[in-house]
């Protein structure tokens, strides 16, 4: 049985007392959830120590937490960074590795973020590795073959054992923040076009979750998810609201 996961990608947005708020919103908007479904929120760095206090509240679900990004480096002069230990050290679970936004804005190669996905295995986190590719790329009909290479340099070196601790998320770049969901049909065809990748890894690889993110809404994603090759989804704006995010936690 692959796991199922739906993670909260708060991006550049939020603030203590938002994170407060969210948390007494989504404790209890949670009761009955399916255990079985795994949810993470990721909001900025800075945030992580208050919104895992005010999830972790007794009785309540667990909710895990995670980072948007991790440093190709484990530690030293690198000014600005944040390191997998560090995010481990405040209890995340998870790392957000090459989105479409890193990439673009800050210059990030398939390189760094292979680089960054080790730090973060080392540390003990599950690593998102984000690929997708542009509207001018899909327009070529070149969507599988960007998406390809993505994973197989993000994932160079990753050893068997660590399989089980990394996810996927396909996201592409023209879906993301813009209202234009993947149609769940064009989305099952890339994952299952990257499921048959890691499938020629090894067995573990073929039972790595692979997520979608790209304007996903409550009202998109009872089908999105309902397809046989996507496993949960990596939400931005619709995860903004403790309310929106938790229907699509029940849509899984
Ligand atoms: O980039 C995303 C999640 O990482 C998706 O963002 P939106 O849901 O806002 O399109």
């Amino acid at each position: 049985m692959r796991r199922r996961l739906i993670a909260a990608n708060w991006k550049l947005n939020g603030s203590g007392a938002f994170a407060t708020e969210y948390a007494d919103a989504m404790v209890p908007a949670l009761e009955g959830l399916d255990p079985a479904v795994e949810v993470a929120i990721m909001p900025p760095a800075i945030l992580v120590p208050t919104l895992r206090d005010a999830l972790n509240c007794e009785g309540g679900r667990r909710v895990m937490v995670g980072v948007q990004d991790v440093s190709a480096w484990e530690t030293g002069a690198y000014t600005g960074e944040i390191g997998a230990l560090m995010a481990a050290d405040q209890h995340c679970s998870f790392a957000i590795v090459g989105h479409s936004e890193r990439r673009q804005y800050f210059g990030e190669t398939d390189e760094l973020v292979n680089s960054k996905i080790h730090q973060a295995l080392a540390a003990g986190l599950d690593p998102i590795l984000c690929v997708g590719e542009s509207l001018e790329e899909r327009e070529a009909g070149n969507t599988l073959s960007v998406v390809g290479r993505q994973i197989e340099r993000g994932l160079d070196g990753v050893p068997g054992s660590d399989w089980r601790h990394v996810c996927v998320a396909y996201e592409p770049v023209w879906a993301i923040g813009t209202g234009k969901s993947a149609s769940a049909q064009e989305a099952q065809t890339v994952h299952a076009h990257i499921r048959s990748l890691l499938a020629d890894y090894d067995r573990g690889a073929s039972e790595i979750p692979i997520i979608y993110g790209g304007s996903v809404k409550p009202e998109t994603a009872e089908e999105l998810f309902a397809q046989p090759d996507i496993d949960g989804g990596l939400i931005g704006g619709a995860s903004l609201s403790a309310t929106d995010f938790a229907a699509i936690c029940r849509a899984a």
